[in-house]
């Protein structure tokens, strides 16, 4: 084998150096003499590639071993196989390891060490085989190297490894996930950081660790039962898609006034159905096709959310005002008020729809999409119908059913003397779970119910007075303009009584 490598490295110094020679001769030599010179030494050169090709072939002939390489992407699309390869070696390998990581996982209750060497040997019914992990090198512009992990093995084991094995190794890893299954929350990297580094940068992640259930979420029983049952069926209806022939995939629309729990929701759905969410930012998004890239980039199991869709992007308006606010500014952005990336983004009505189902958004799936918003007549209507946004949730004001569910997270009550005023004071007044929460926290370390309580009481009557006040000077007549008012009010007053200068 040393031999081998020796004459290798001999033959490709020396097409190195006739190709050296080649380029000299364009310079130097007169163009007759330059010709048959060249002829000469492509011949040679010709010679020398067939040679090594076959010197190649004869070597993997003979080469007792067989390898597989599994890239870290297929096409735009993250291949599991090496995240899962990376699991199980990383976990298995630990005990034999030299070099070794640690890291935290679950609530600092565990530490886990992982496999920090790029040559793992594994064994497998008695039979050695080994794993090489290749990383690139450079980070340069558009970076077609990518990570693989290559597994190499002997070719009496060809049947054992690729029937057996290599299920083994998926099966082994996706136990590993579950038993230390930490969730991601990831985020969209503006397009100017991610732009000069490899792929892989496209989306930033930290564990995902909201607390949110949906026992916790304040909100009507009969509603919330029935997002959770279509979670669930969502979940388990991977046969049910193929049948009907639909992307394995569910859009919901969250909309409601601030405070009414829409992010908390997203929450407790990614914690009910244990997928990873990705919090896609708009803004930074440059065009359709960035946006097809981070959506390929997703993985499966994941809760892709569009928080505040009508402020992320204004889909038809947006362009026409940024292209008035360019003109008014002289085309300079920065005096326009405008950042780098609202600048250059091109995402399209069109580019949004064709993410959430266009023929690119059944790429991957089991996926749930989520928009929320607090105006939703604000949306286009194409955006949201059902089909797109399958399920439509309204977050709404805390009324008795959903304060229930706050005094028995908050205080721990279930049942109070004040309950039955709250519940008729929340009826009359508009006070959203966020503010209601806020009012049942303790001020102190003792957790005191009765003040808890007094105080949202006394919060509810503020708001209800408020509200009142409210409509009563809406109700009182108010000219829009006083100029107007006065126009209006002269004319009604007949000619005949008008002060008149003569
Ligand atoms: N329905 C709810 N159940 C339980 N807690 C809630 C609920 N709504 C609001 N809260 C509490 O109020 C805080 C703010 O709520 P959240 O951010 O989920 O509201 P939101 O509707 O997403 O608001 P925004 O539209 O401003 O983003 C949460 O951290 C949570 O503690």
């Amino acid at each position: 084998m040393m031999m081998m490598g020796k004459t290798w490295a001999e033959m490709g110094s020396s097409i190195a150096g006739l190709m050296f020679v080649l380029a000299t001769l364009q310079q130097f030599f007169p163009h007759q003499l330059r010709t048959t010179l060249q002829e000469f030494l492509l011949a040679k050169l010709q010679q020398l590639s067939f040679v090594q090709k076959w010197s190649d072939r004869m070597v993997s002939f003979f080469s007792p071993h067989i390898c597989i390489t599994f890239p870290e992407f297929c096409g735009y699309q993250y291949n599991e196989a090496f995240t899962a390869i990376e699991t199980y070696l990383s976990f298995k390998s630990s005990s034999k390891a030299k070099q070794l990581k640690a890291s935290l996982v679950k609530d600092f209750k565990s530490l886990v060490l992982v496999v920090d060497e790029n040559d793992i040997a594994d064994e497998f019914n008695g039979f050695k085989l080994w794993w090489t992990l290749s990383v690139p090198k450079t980070q340069a512009v558009y970076n077609e190297e990518m990570s693989y992990y290559k597994l190499t093995f002997h070719r009496h084991q060809r049947e054992i490894i690729t029937k057996q094995y290599l299920n083994y190794v998926l099966e082994e890893a996706k136990e590993i996930q579950a038993r230390n299954s930490q969730r991601k929350l990831y985020t969209n990297n503006p397009s100017g950081s991610w732009n000069g580094y490899k792929r892989r940068y496209m989306w930033s992640h930290i564990v995902f660790e909201h607390p949110a259930t949906f026992q916790t979420l304040a909100m009507d029983p009969k509603k919330k039962e029935e997002i959770i049952n279509d979670l669930i069926a969502f979940s388990k209806g991977k046969e049910y898609y193929a049948k009907i022939g639909k992307a394995w995939k569910r859009g919901y629309l969250l909309y409601g006034p601030p405070g009414t729990g829409k992010s908390t929701m997203i929450a407790a759905m990614a914690n009910l159905l244990n997928y990873d969410v990705y919090d896609l930012e708009l803004t930074t998004i440059r065009d359709n096709t960035e946006l097809r890239r981070l959506l390929m980039e997703t993985s499966r199991k994941s809760i892709i959310v569009l928080e505040d869709i009508d402020c992320s992007l204004d889909l038809t308006g947006r362009r026409k005002k940024m292209k008035e606010k360019m003109e008014d500014k002289e085309t300079d952005p920065t005096k326009a008020g405008l950042t780098e990336n609202e600048e250059t983004s091109k995402v399209t009505l069109s580019g949004l729809l064709n993410f959430i189902d266009g023929i690119w958004s059944a790429c991957g799936s089991e996926r749930v999409i989520v928009f929320t918003t607090n105006h939703k007549e604000k949306l286009d209507p194409a955006l949201i119908r059902r089909g797109r946004m399958d399920m439509h949730i309204e977050m709404s004001y805390c009324k008795f059913e959903a304060f229930k569910v706050l005094a028995k997270n908050y205080l721990d009550v279930e049942s109070h003397n004040l309950f039955g005023k709250i519940k008729g004071l929340l009826e009359e007044s508009n006070m959203v779970p966020a503010d209601v929460a806020e009012n049942l926290m303790s001020k102190s370390d003792i957790k005191d119910v009765e003040s808890c309580l007094e105080n949202l009481v006394q919060s509810l009557e503020r708001d209800i007075k408020q509200k009142a006040k409210l409509k009563s000077e809406k109700n009182v007549f108010r000219p829009r303009h006083k100029f107007s008012y006065w126009v209006k009010f002269r004319n009604k007053i007949p000619t005949s009584s008008r002060m008149s200068t003569v």
